[in-house]
Parts: C-alpha cells; sequence; structure tokens
C-alpha cells in the first residue's frame, strides 16, 4: 500500500506562526516546548489558528503467538480478550484518562485470539486468531500483514471523515513487547539483548531468559532471505497501528505516539517514509527500558516522562492536556501590541 505524506519543511504558514509566538506577552521562548507544539501543529494544518477536533484514541489489539508458552511474558494470552471487554465496559486506565481529558475511544480487535459476539464499541478487523509463533515461522504471511495496513488505514480514513484532526494509537497484546523488541533492533541496527526488557512485569532472570529467547528468534530471522519484517516479528495490532499512523500523516491529521509498542510501529512507518516524524508529537517516555533508545535513534524528547509502562494508549492521553494548552495559548494569548503591554528590553 503507497501513502502520499508530504513535508511541511517549506510551509509558509510557519513564519506567520513564528511571529504570532513571539509577540505573545511573554518574554521570547518562555513557553518553551509548548511553542514547538504550537508551531508543529499550526504548519500540519497549514493555519496559524489551528484548531483540535474530535482528539481520538484507537486502540488495537491483537494475540501472538509466542504468548501462548509463556516464556517471555508473565501474563497468559488471554489476557488480551479479558482486557477487551473491560476497555468495552469502561473499567481500563485509558477509559479513566479518556473520560477525563474528553478523548473518543474505539477499540478494534486486529486479530485477538477470542470470537467475540457483536459487541457496540468494538470494531471487527479480526485477521485471524493469533499470529503464528516466530520461534518456528513468520507470526504472519505478507498477504496478512498488507491487509492489517490496509484496515489500519481505513479505520483511520473513517475517524477523519468523522471529523477528528489529532489522533493517539494504543495497544493490547499480551508479548507484544517482545514483537517491539524484535522490530527495534532491526530498525535501529541496536542489538538484540539491549532492545529487550521487562515488559509486564519479568525479573532479571526472566529478562534474562526473554533475551535468550529472541535472540536465537533474532537469528534464525537473519538467515532467512528477503522476509518481511514487520509480518515476520508481527503483531497484527502493531502493523494496523503502522498502517493507522501512515493514513493519518496523509491526511494531515496531528499524531501522538504513545509509548514502546506504538513506537515500535512507527518505526516501520519511518523506515518507508521519513516525513511521517514531521506529524508525530512523542507523549511520554516509557519506562520499558527500550523506550529511550527508540527516542534517541528519532532524536526525539517526549512531553511527559512519569514512569508509565502500561501500553494502551495511556501515555498519549494523559499527555493530551499539555498540547491543549499548546493551542490555547497560540489562538488566546494577547500580543504585546493588542494587550498595551511593552516589549523593548533593557
Ligand atoms: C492486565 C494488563 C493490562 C494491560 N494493558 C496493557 N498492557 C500491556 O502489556 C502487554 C505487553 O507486555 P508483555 O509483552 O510483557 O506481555 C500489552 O498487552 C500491553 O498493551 C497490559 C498488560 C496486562 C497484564
Ligand atoms: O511502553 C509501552 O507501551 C509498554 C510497556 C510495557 C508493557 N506494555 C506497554
Amino acid at each position: 500500500m503507497k501513502f502520499d505524506i508530504e513535508s511541511l519543511s517549506n510551509r509558509k504558514v510557519k513564519d506567520i506562526l513564528q511571529y504570532k509566538i513571539n509577540t505573545k506577552t511573554k518574554p521570547l521562548g518562555a513557553l518553551g516546548t509548548l511553542e514547538e507544539i504550537a508551531m508543529q501543529i499550526g504548519a500540519i494544518q497549514n493555519s496559524e489558528s489551528p484548531k483540535l477536533k474530535n482528539p481520538t484514541i484507537l486502540v488495537f489489539a491483537g494475540d501472538h503467538g509466542i504468548a501462548k508458552k509463556g516464556e517471555v511474558n508473565p501474563y497468559p494470552q488471554e489476557v488480551t480478550a479479558q482486557m477487551i471487554y473491560n476497555f468495552i465496559q469502561g473499567g481500563a486506565a485509558i477509559n479513566v484518562f479518556c473520560q477525563q481529558n474528553n478523548i473518543d475511544l474505539k477499540v478494534i480487535d486486529a486479530g485477538v485470539n477470542h470470537k467475540f459476539d457483536a459487541i457496540p464499541g468494538l470494531i471487527n478487523a479480526k485477521i485471524a486468531f493469533g499470529t503464528k509463533n516466530y520461534q518456528d515461522q513468520p507470526a504472519m504471511t505478507a498477504q496478512e500483514c498488507d491487509a492489517a495496513i490496509h484496515k489500519g488505514a481505513e479505520i483511520v480514513a473513517k475517524t477523519y471523515n468523522n471529523g477528528c484532526n489529532i489522533i493517539g494509537f494504543g495497544e493490547m497484546g499480551i508479548g507484544n513487547t517482545s514483537s517491539a523488541s524484535l522490530l527495534m533492533s532491526h530498525y535501529t541496527g541496536i542489538e538484540i539483548s539491549e532492545c529487550v526488557g521487562a515488559g509486564t512485569g519479568l525479573n532479571s532472570e526472566a529478562i534474562k531468559q526473554k533475551q535468550k529467547v529472541l535472540t536465537e528468534v533474532y537469528k534464525k530471522y537473519k538467515s532467512a532471505k528477503q522476509v518481511n519484517t514487520l509480518a515476520y516479528f508481527g503483531g497484527f495490532e502493531i502493523a494496523m497501528i503502522t498502517g493507522a499512523i501512515l493514513k493519518a500523516a496523509e491526511l494531515k491529521m496531528t499524531i501522538i505516539i504513545d509509548g514502546f509498542i506504538v513506537t515500535s510501529a512507527l518505526l516501520a512507518a519511518h523506515e518507508k517514509y521519513p516525513e511521517v516524524l514531521e506529524y508525530c508529537i512523542f507523549a511520554h517516555t516509557s519506562g520499558e527500558q527500550g523506550h529511550k533508545k527508540m527516542l534517541d535513534f528519532f532524536k526525539k524528547e517526549p512531553l511527559i516522562n512519569l514512569g508509565m509502562r502500561l501500553g494502551e494508549g495511556t501515555g498519549v492521553a494523559v499527555a493530551y492536556p499539555i498540547i491543549v494548552s499548546a493551542v490555547n495559548f497560540l489562538n488566546n494569548m494577547a500580543s504585546f501590541e493588542s494587550a498595551g503591554v511593552s516589549n523593548t528590553t533593557t
């Protein structure tokens, strides 16, 4: 699937935005990162008065073949489906933070290993009942991977058509920190052992076991020829987020990036379309050890660092009010001229 992502680097509106930011009633640069965010969103929307419309978080869920064995994940695979019901009932962390900040939340079955009845609030985009175990074979076929990318793009296009122009992504999938670590190693070139962390809470011994298992997987992957990396490591939720991110950039939406797993989907998106980064705001630094290194790879500094390591899009939901502040100062603050405040320094 092809995407048409425009670089924002030559947008003329940036000069107007810079002037507007600089003439607000504050010392030059005094709103720090908020000024950068205001500039970025103004450039994305090609507007000196950008608006945030229908903020939405899409949570994609999928299961992972490897997770059935429990060698790399402390929680059992069933938790993925159980958490879907929790999302639908409004009881998960992401529900609480979205409700608090008036963010619309949608949950998508990208490939959970459970048969759901038609449930209001759950979008059925199931590719399969979980991926295959990449210890034995690629997690998915190239066709399944393409289908997932398409689906992610399609769901974002629908969200856009419903009036949304700022979007974040979350995920749920027991075992998906392992896929994210493998993708990270491939796209950043960092040794696989350095990309592996505690996930949902492995102790140091169990982390060593996870490193050993994933090092073997990575070796096998390296010896295979002409493989589709995203298809090889999975999962369905990650591939869907990759398509979702690319479509959002194509539609000139502001994209808020969550933690370790969503950033691994961005790594895959970025490899083919580096301009995608211009549309991304990084919400937070996850406590998952590899995340900081992913962010360093992109040379990006997120908005907050609260030691959160949950996923679901919770970093996005918690950081969102900061983005609202950035747009509000740009639109609502007085200028030196309008307020009659002197802008001369001695
Ligand atoms: C109750 C519960 C809720 C979660 N919400 C997100 N995750 C997070 O943990 C999982 C990845 O970690 P690992 O690779 O170690 O399995 C993903 O589902 C992720 O979204 C959760 C995990 C659990 C147990
Ligand atoms: O940073 C994340 O997204 C994350 C970290 C650990 C477990 N689940 C998600």
